[in-house]
């Protein structure tokens, strides 16, 4: 579904050339779900963006659904760390809003958006606006808004970092739920591995700037999976490997 092949992003700064990204490939298959860890600064949201279609590479190429990826697709869902929801619209507006954007028949899409706010627990807020949700039920509307479309990807980047612990503990099983439901394919960076672990079927794991990808990890818990697989012995180990691999990186590097 997503293939990149010696992907490279530098950026002119005025201080000289930033090099985010050095030399990234790897492959993506319909409706699975990979997970970026990697330091700080790295190059993850760098590497999103280019997956977005909202940033250009300067070398390698990039191809979705077999197609080289030339600006942004409207068959891929964003969520980024802040909601940014409209204020002055309700939470079920919210959500239609990309309908609205992409010209698509708003009464089509209405029954869907009410179906995505219940399937989060938001089914008495839908006429709410932001400022009367709280922050996890904000980063919500944005998971169901990003799916409004029916989009064949899920891109996000670190949709849950902005939330105390125990609402981003909460929201990591509440894209458990959603994605079992909906099986995009989906690619999401987080800081989390834990939250890494829980949700992916596959982590890959970044170096420090410029980036390259230095593990491509197998998750091999069955799905549906739910929190429990937190507790086990071989949840611990993978996240104990990961950890590992991610300092080791860090040194490495410096
Ligand atoms: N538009 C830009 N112009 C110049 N440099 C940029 C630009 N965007 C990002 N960078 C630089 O590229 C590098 C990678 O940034 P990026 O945001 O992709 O990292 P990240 O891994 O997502 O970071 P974090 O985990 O802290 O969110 C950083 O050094 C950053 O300063």
């Amino acid at each position: 579904m997503i293939s990149l092949r010696g992907v490279r992003k530098t950026y002119a700064s005025p201080a000289g050339p930033v090099e985010a990204v050095a030399g990234v490939s790897f492959d993506i298959k319909e409706g699975e779900f990979v997970s970026i860890l990697g330091p700080s600064g790295c190059g993850k949201s760098t590497l999103l963006m280019m997956l977005a279609g909202l940033e250009h590479a300067s070398a390698g190429t990039i191809e979705v659904a077999g197609e080289p990826l030339t600006g942004p697709r409207r068959d891929a869902g964003l969520v980024f760390q802040d909601a940014t929801l409209l204020p002055w619209l309700s939470a079920r507006d919210n959500v239609l809003f990309p309908i609205k954007m992409m010209r698509l028949e708003r009464e089509k899409y209405v029954a869907r958006a009410e179906e995505l706010l219940r399937s989060v627990g938001l089914g008495d807020f839908m006429d709410k606006r932001p400022r009367e949700l709280s922050g996890g039920m904000r980063q919500r509307v944005a998971l169901c808004r990003s799916l409004i479309h029916e989009p064949s990807i899920m891109l996000m980047d670190e949709p849950f970092s902005a939330l105390d612990a125990i609402t981003r503990d909460e929201m990591a099983l509440v894209l458990l739920d959603l994605w079992a439901r909906h099986r995009k394919t989906g690619v999401f960076i987080t800081h989390s591995i834990r939250e890494a672990v829980l949700l992916s079927d596959r982590v890959l794991v970044m170096t420090r700037r410029p980036a390259v990808v230095v593990a491509d990890v197998a998750i091999p818990f069955a799905r549906p999976r739910d929190e429990s697989i937190q507790d086990t012995p071989e949840f611990n180990a993978i996240v104990a490997q990961l950890r590992g691999m991610i300092e080791h990186s860090i040194k490495a590097a410096a």
